[in-house]
């Protein structure tokens, strides 16, 4: 019987969960966490106060009146007192339904005024935080936090705090009346509140248990179904539905076990509660029933102390019940708690200088860079000088390390060893929105917001005029397929740009940092992706953004990077070849192998490869 109980009282803890479980918080902590949102709110609380201790003393005033009900209009058989009795009780009633309003209006203020400020703030706090962050996590998951978690932050701070106000209130009047009434029959019906103290402590904790399982169960949900609905062409390409089916299921069958653990948990707790208070009002009512056949009570007062002891005794359950209510919600409150922890890798010098225009010299003097959490480096003594407006082109083997230069250069990461300038002054001492503000990308994967065509193009520079953005699509070579989209400027694109053509969300993006007219340009491959016509169409508006600004170009297309001032060839992190296209040519290293061999098979494409 007892293993039977255990068992049923198991939550599993599957190891199998996409998504960790956050480290366990104390909830005194959570609450000095979450106590600033409740700013801008607090003035409220006083009213939600006054409400909890109206509301129980309206509810005593009822009981009483039907005590005189009993006594003076029941048993007498008298309608007398029945003419004020009546207008007194549907006094209390309306002041009640009135109360209630005030009560329900306010508490829900209070309560969504909070989310309003908690949910602003975590998403802004998750916005701010590195690449690195972004690099590592399941977006999912976070999804899942901001949008779920942070509702049940609410519960532990607000509402729960609330009701546990009203419950002690409520107590407090109903234990005195009840004291009043009969005190040896009180302490009676007091002996089983350990009882509730005892079951409830034992059940908050499996229950806790339980809720974090459940949370962590969402959260691995919501990453999954990110992460396959995102890719969803690839998951069809490759017919990987069952699969993916499959790994959906296995975290959604998790959720529904810890589901079922919480529901065994309860359906347990609420008949042994039930138990506890039946024995108690049963020995209240044997008591009772003895007094008024000795003559030591009326009907009425026995009537009354049993309908008291009835309402003494939800605050008691509720109480108790809050217990567990508490202890699922603080699951959630870590899960939050755990994402407001996350500090920036990146972040800005106390005495940061701002930058303005600059004039787009940069430099990466012996840099080297490791990313978070791994042992090989990335870039190793990687020292590059591209004076302003010249350009610097970046080629090498897959993994060589190319793209991380760009990250660096835009400051997603900051280099373990040496410096990266601007300017002359390293990136870490100017503000960070300054060193970005100089810097617009064209990257691999375009990236096309949902919105209009005119929005996308001005992203970067919200306050574009029509005529500098239709400027700016015209020297990307965009004007005219923009022209002919059913709305024009106007028309909708798709999340990622799934309605346009890969050529056109390319132009869309330089269009984009044509408009951004920032001093220094990172190509991240712009011409990968593209058939050779449409790669060769998007060289001339590339070559026009190119024009007067400083642009580290990363490709393995040969048209670009043979216009470049300098091209450098990385191998493993390192610059293993630097020069001009003509140097590289001359020194007879893997540039000029990889050239020749172009040059032999008339393509335009490269890709040097490590010799
Ligand atoms: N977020 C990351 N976390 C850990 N390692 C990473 C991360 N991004 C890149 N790397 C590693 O750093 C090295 C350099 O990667 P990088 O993306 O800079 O190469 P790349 O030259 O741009 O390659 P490609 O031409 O394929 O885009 C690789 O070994 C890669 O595995």
């Amino acid at each position: 019987m007892a293993y039977g109980l255990r068992r049923l009282l198991t939550v599993g803890e599957a190891s199998d969960a996409v998504v960790a479980a956050p480290p366990p918080v104390a909830p005194r902590e959570v609450f000095r966490r979450f106590w600033p949102y409740t700013r801008g709110g607090r003035g409220w609380f006083v009213p939600v106060v006054l409400f909890s201790l109206i509301g129980p003393a309206i509810d005593a005033g009822e009981i009483w009146l039907f005590k005189i009900v009993v006594d003076d209009v029941l048993v007498p058989r008298d309608l007398g007192p029945l003419l004020w009795l009546a207008p007194a009780y549907l006094g209390l009633v309306v002041g009640s339904g009135v109360l209630g309003f005030a009560d329900d209006v306010t508490s829900t203020w209070v309560s969504e005024r909070f989310l309003l400020t908690l949910r602003s703030a975590v998403f802004g706090h998750v916005q701010g935080l590195s690449l690195g962050f972004f690099e590592r996590r399941r977006l999912g998951d976070v999804l899942s936090r901001v949008t779920g978690d942070v509702d049940s932050v609410e519960t532990f701070l607000l509402s729960g705090v609330a009701d546990a106000l009203y419950y002690v209130i409520q107590l407090g009047v109903f234990l005195g009346l009840l004291f009043y009434l009969q005190w040896d029959l009180t302490l009676l019906a007091l002996a089983i509140v350990p009882m509730f103290w005892g079951a409830a402590r034992h059940f908050s904790r499996l229950i806790k248990k339980a809720s974090r399982e459940r949370r962590r169960r969402s959260g691995s949900i919501s990453a999954i179904a990110e992460e396959t609905l995102g890719n969803v062409a690839l998951v069809q390409a490759y017919n990987r539905q069952e699969w993916e089916q499959r790994r959906f299921g296995a975290q959604n069958l998790g959720r529904f076990h810890a589901v079922m653990a919480s529901a065994r948990i309860h359906a347990v707790y609420r008949p042994v509660v039930e138990m506890i208070e039946v024995s108690g009002g049963l020995a209240v009512m044997g008591l009772g029933t003895w007094k008024l056949a000795q003559g030591q009570l009326t009907l009425g007062g026995l009537l009354v102390f049993l309908a008291l002891i009835g309402k003494l005794y939800s605050p008691v359950r509720g109480l108790s019940r809050l217990g567990t209510v508490f202890y699922a919600a603080s699951a959630s409150a870590e899960r939050i708690i755990e994402l407001l922890d996350q500090r920036p890798q990146v972040v800005e010098a106390a005495g940061a200088r701002p930058v303005g225009r600059a004039r787009g010299d940069v430099e990466f003097d012996g840099v080297g860079f490791r990313y978070p959490g791994t042992s090989s480096w990335a870039l190793s003594d990687v020292s590059l000088q591209v004076a302003a407006g010249q350009t610097l082109a970046l080629v090498g083997a897959s993994g060589a390390g190319k793209s991380t230069v760009a990250k660096l250069q835009l400051r997603f990461y900051d280099p373990d060893r040496g410096a990266v300038r601007l300017d002359g002054t390293d990136l870490r001492d100017l503000r960070l929105s300054d060193v970005r503000e100089n810097v617009a990308v064209v990257l691999q994967e375009t990236l096309v917001f949902q919105g209009t065509v005119g929005d996308n193009i001005a992203y970067g520079r919200p306050e574009a005029t029509q005529a500098q953005i239709v400027a700016a699509a015209r020297a990307a070579d965009a004007h005219d397929f923009i022209e002919h989209l059913p709305q024009g400027y106007d028309t909708m694109v798709g999340q990622r740009g799934r309605t346009l053509s890969g050529g056109q969300c390319q132009r869309l993006a330089i269009a984009r940092a044509m408009n951004r007219d920032a001093p220094v340009l990172l190509l991240d491959e712009p011409t990968s992706g593209l058939d050779v016509r449409s790669g060769r169409r998007i060289m001339d508006p590339l070559r026009r953004l190119m024009a007067g600004r400083t642009t580290i170009v990363i490709s393995h297309n040969l048209l670009t990077v043979r216009d470049a001032t300098h091209i450098a060839v990385l191998d493993r992190g390192r610059v293993v070849e630097y020069g001009t296209h003509d140097d590289l040519l001359r020194q007879g290293g893997s540039y000029a192998r990889l050239h020749r061999l172009n040059a032999a098979s008339g393509s335009a494409a490269m890709r040097p490869v490590p010799s």
